[in-house]
């Protein structure tokens, strides 16, 4: 039998619930546009009364069936679910997962966020990454109901009014992308939008944000994927992509139109290629409330990571300055780690210290490793092209591979954003085992997981037992034999941007600067234990993900405030917000976060 509400934060919660009397919702219908409307609908849960007064009775069977019962249904049909699909490939059974958890989506919100909070472990790999890379890649076939808005390039002048289309009268959060980068499956065009989907449900279940304020976002400017521009039953655009000032005009537009709207919405910007990536961070910034996840959020995240690691390997934090990375991937992600190790670094030296913290880094595209030598190097990854500076290691030319550059830099830490699947090769894992670190760190972050760097077990296996290992998708952790475990981290930026949304929005922040940034990815290295940092545990578990996003969204809030960026969030002031103390501002995100339950409601025309 299904234990409703597992773990010591939903017993918690479900204390506080069960005695609070939850205050009424005011829904301007009846009858079955209620039972068809997700946000409203108990389903055969709606009381006696409430059916009578919603002009429901009749419509539902006679017996009214509690939520705990509910949630005892749906876990046990999802058991079976798993048990009767034992056979099928994983593919098959992971998409049969997504589905009857989307049907609940799309009937109940409440009990499937119920669902989901309590069981977010099991369920994010579903709901998010890795089987949401699977949904979109098969997004026409499983399309049964629309979710969040598109706006597409024919859409040119018409984005302020269509953006009233939206139900909701209040956005708090509204994560967007265009497709053209989906996690490491490239350009999917419209079938992105499971990306944000997903991210969004992530800011519920983490972040508590509440889902009648958030929106999901898809800009259809046409795809560069031949297959989808040649499929028939392709639901997007069939034009190639939009480029230049025309691109940027509809990212302009659109922008203009939500914050008319939602002048307080922050704006997530997810799984854009590079180039606009970069571009959209920097026209956008200092102007709406926005940050780009792959670009910051990921920084954060690896920044912990690198900073776990280091202490891991029983040096001193300041050591980090002294680390040796070797980074395969310079792209968006890449790039985003890159600049905020590098930043942290240059703390740590104090001023006029670039050079020595640039000298910490080798770093590889597609073409080998990058270095001043290289012709039409990227902008974006100039600062970090080798061949200036100090202690240069030699016989390292211009392109060198990925194994010759292990070899050779003997690094400590080996990470990759490549969105290549295995290229840490049992070659490069082997180079590895022979370097100088006490206790080398692999990041193997590239999602989903079949584009993971190397597995887990590849890495005990061939760069020994004594490494630090983290992966961007779920991975089970090592059997090692003798009764020993190796640990799998996940490095996801799940870990950081429901923090980093939730607390520019309880800050009201009219910008979302690099010191909240900072102040996130300082909160999360530190939340971790000596004890589990030694037995190389560098993230908590999924499990604890409310409990990190209230310390994670406290830090961001605290932040804004001390860079005069806060301006307050509803009836709480910047006064208010100035005289919090850490705990007082963690009990205000707590307190603000968004729980599941029936409410009572009340019909008004
Ligand atoms: N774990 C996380 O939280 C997280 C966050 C963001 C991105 N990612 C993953 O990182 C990957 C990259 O994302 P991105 O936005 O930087 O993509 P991107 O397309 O901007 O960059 C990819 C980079 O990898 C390089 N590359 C390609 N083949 C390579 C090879 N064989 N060796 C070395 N480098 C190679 C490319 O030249 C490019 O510089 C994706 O798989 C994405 O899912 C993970
Ligand atoms: O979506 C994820 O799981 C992480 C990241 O944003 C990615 O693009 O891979
Ligand atoms: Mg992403």
């Amino acid at each position: 039998m299904w234990r409703f509400g597992r773990g010591a934060w939903n017993l918690r919660q479900m204390r506080r619930f069960s005695v609070a009397v939850p205050g009424p919702c005011i829904v301007h219908k009846r009858g079955t546009d209620i039972l068809h409307d997700p946000w409203f609908n108990k389903d055969t849960g709606f009381p006696l009364t409430e059916r009578d007064r919603l002009g429901l009775r009749g419509l539902l069977p006679p017996r009214v069936i509690s939520f705990e019962q509910q949630y005892e249904r749906f876990m046990n049909s999802y058991q079976s679910l798993e048990h009767n699909t034992r056979s099928e490939p994983p593919s098959v059974v992971a998409l049969a997962k997504w589905r009857i958890l989307n049907r609940l989506h799309d009937r109940n919100e409440t009990l499937y966020y119920r669902v989901l909070i309590d069981n977010i472990k099991d369920f994010a790999p579903i709901i998010y990454t890795p089987t949401v890379g699977l949904v979109c890649q098969n997004y026409g076939g499983l399309y049964r109901r629309p979710r969040g808005m598109y706006f597409s390039a024919k859409d040119k002048g018409e984005m302020m009014s269509m953006i009233y289309n939206w139900p909701s009268k209040q956005v708090d959060m509204i994560v967007i992308t265009d497709g053209s980068r989906i996690l490491g499956l490239g350009d999917l065009g419209v079938q992105g939008i499971g990306i944000p989907i997903g991210k969004l449900d992530v800011y519920v279940a983490a972040a508590g944000m509440n889902p009648q304020r958030i929106l999901p976002v898809m800009l259809d400017v046409g795809t560069n994927n031949q297959k989808l521009l040649e499929d028939n039953l392709y639901l997007g655009l069939r034009q190639p992509r939009l480029e230049g000032d025309e691109y940027l005009s509809i990212v302009d537009e659109f922008m203009e139109a939500a914050y008319s709207r939602w002048p307080k919405a922050i704006v997530q910007f997810e799984d854009f290629q590079m180039k606009w990536a970069f571009e959209t961070l920097e026209r956008y910034r200092r102007k709406f409330c926005m940050f780009n996840d792959d670009v910051q959020g990921t920084a954060g995240v690896a920044l912990a990571g690198l900073l776990g690691a280091v202490r891991a390997q029983g040096r001193s934090l300041k050591d980090f300055v002294k680390q040796k990375i070797v980074v395969a991937g310079a792209g968006s992600a890449g790039i985003g780690v890159l600049k905020m190790a590098k930043q942290a670094m240059e703390r740590m030296l104090g001023s006029n210290a670039s050079l020595e913290a640039n000298n910490q880094f080798w770093v590889l595209d597609k073409y080998g490793l990058i270095t001043k030598e290289r012709k039409n190097i990227d902008p974006a990854a100039v600062s970090f092209a080798r061949g200036f500076g100090l202690g240069e290691v030699e016989g390292l030319n211009e392109g060198a591979s990925l194994v010759e550059v292990v070899k050779k830099v003997k690094p400590d830490v080996l990470l990759g954003l490549s969105g290549v699947g295995g290229i840490f090769s049992e070659e490069v894992l082997k180079a590895l085992q022979a370097s100088d670190s006490p206790r080398p760190a692999i990041f193997a972050m590239s999602n989903p997981t079949a584009n993971a760097e190397c597995t887990p077990a590849d890495a005990f296996k061939y760069a020994g037992e004594n490494i630090i290992f983290a992966s961007g998708s779920p991975f089970e952790n090592v059997n090692l034999g003798n009764g020993k475990v190796g640990y799998v981290n996940q490095a996801n930026n799940m870990y950081l941007f429901p923090g980093i949304g939730l607390g520019a929005l309880l800050s009201g922040a009219r910008l979302i600067s690099d010191g909240m940034l900072q102040a996130a990815a300082e909160c999360l290295a530190s939340y971790m234990t000596e004890d589990e940092i030694q037995k190389g545990i560098l993230f908590p578990s999924i499990s604890s993900i409310r409990h990190i996003t209230t310390h994670v969204g406290a830090a961001v809030v605290r932040a804004a405030v001390a860079e005069e960026l806060a301006e307050g969030c509803g009836d709480v002031g910047i006064k208010e917000l100035k005289n919090m103390s850490k705990e007082e501002t963690e009990e205000y995100v707590a307190r603000n976060m968004w729980y599941p339950i029936y409410s009572p409601l009340v019909h008004e025309k």
